[in-house]
């Protein structure tokens, strides 16, 4: 296992030192898309192709060859903070929320035309850990980040990299997980695919036990794990803020920031400002091999939308599942209700 500072030269034996990881890293990205290419596959929700893992089926890229890289690679912080998400759970709006709360005082966020988010997506400013990892040629130097440093990641949990999820110092992230309520019917909605959701066979594996993966971490560590809902952030947004500022180890103290800070970020993130920026508009973000324009993130950021698209029958469907497998976990009723 290597640090990514080591591929930083600062001498000519250190310059072939980088030569020998770069070449390391090549061989294992290789083996790892190698041994997961030889497991069986099939088509699932959505175009991509998905392969047989002993917990279920997976996209290839990510959770799998990214994150079986990062076991390998990866050198976590304590101080780390992993935003982890299903798709379509709105993972693009706790981003924008977490980076411009920890990065307030370097980038204020009523600073108008002068804010990253105005030439970055959010997804470049947070960017997903697996796919940051997929690279052919050349491992990040993901040191040369400030602490708090921000990732992301669409993997369950059980699937997490060792360092990741360590339980203690030197290694150990904190997360913030997003939950939707309805996120298993508006998954649906989006993809159109009943059959392959309800059987568990989509990119990040079964919506039920993802969700549950970070439920179980959220009760036994509280304290590194916040698990948040998408339709409590969109009554209160504000609260939000504070708790991730909280939560990132950098509080708002002073009650003229609590006030003025608080609600800046929270009209800069929202899904009506999001939308007309600059890097919305025109802007594209990479997501391993492919870009994606950055418009693509922001469909209509409202609490019900399955409504449009799902059949009641489908719909209960669904609602049935999510029941069954909730049921014994504590998680309060209402978090399937809403
Ligand atoms: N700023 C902000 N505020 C509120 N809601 C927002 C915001 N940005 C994106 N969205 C909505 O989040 C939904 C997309 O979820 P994700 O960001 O997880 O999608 S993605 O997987 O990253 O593509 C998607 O929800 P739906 O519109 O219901 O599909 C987006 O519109």
């Amino acid at each position: 296992m290597y640090s990514s500072s080591s591929m930083k030269p600062s001498s000519p034996s250190q310059a072939n030192q980088d030569a020998d990881d770069a070449k390391t890293y090549k061989e294992l990205y290789q083996r790892c898309t190698d041994l997961v290419s030889s497991w069986p596959s099939r088509q699932g929700l959505s175009y991509l192709q998905l392969f047989r893992h002993e917990k279920g089926w997976y996209n290839g890229v990510t959770p799998l060859v990214g994150t079986m890289v990062a076991d390998e690679l990866f050198a976590a912080r304590p101080s780390d903070i992993v935003v982890a998400t299903l798709p379509k759970s709105g993972t693009t709006w706790i981003k924008a929320l977490l980076y411009a709360t920890v990065h307030r005082r370097e980038h204020p966020a009523d600073a108008a035309g002068d804010h990253p988010f105005n030439s970055l997506s959010p997804h470049e400013c947070v960017k997903f850990l697996e796919y940051q990892l997929y690279r052919a040629d050349e491992a990040p130097d993901l040191d040369a980040l400030p602490d708090p440093r921000l990732f992301a990641t669409h993997a369950p949990f059980d699937l997490l990299p060792r360092a990741v999820v360590a339980a203690a110092p030197p290694s150990g992230c904190k997360f913030v997980n997003e939950y939707k309520s309805r996120n298993g019917r508006e998954l649906v909605a989006v993809d159109a695919a009943v059959g392959f959701f309800c059987d568990g066979v989509s990119p990040f594996g079964p919506y039920w036990e993802h969700v549950l993966g970070y439920w179980c971490a959220h009760r036994e560590r509280p304290e590194r794990v916040l698990f948040l809902r998408y339709e409590e952030m969109k009554r209160d947004p504000a609260g939000h803020v504070r708790r991730l500022a909280e939560f990132a180890g950098v509080p708002f103290t002073s009650p003229e920031e609590d006030g003025g800070a608080v609600d800046a970020i929270v009209r800069l993130c929202s899904f009506d400002n999001m939308v007309g920026l600059e890097a919305t508009k025109g802007g594209r973000t990479q997501l391993t091999t492919t870009t994606v324009p950055n418009s693509a993130f922001f469909r209509r950021g409202e609490v019900g939308d399955w409504a449009n698209h799902l059949s009641p029958e489908m719909a209960q469907r669904i609602d049935a599942i999510t029941e069954a497998k909730f049921a014994g976990f504590g998680l309060a009723p209402s978090l399937i209700e809403l």
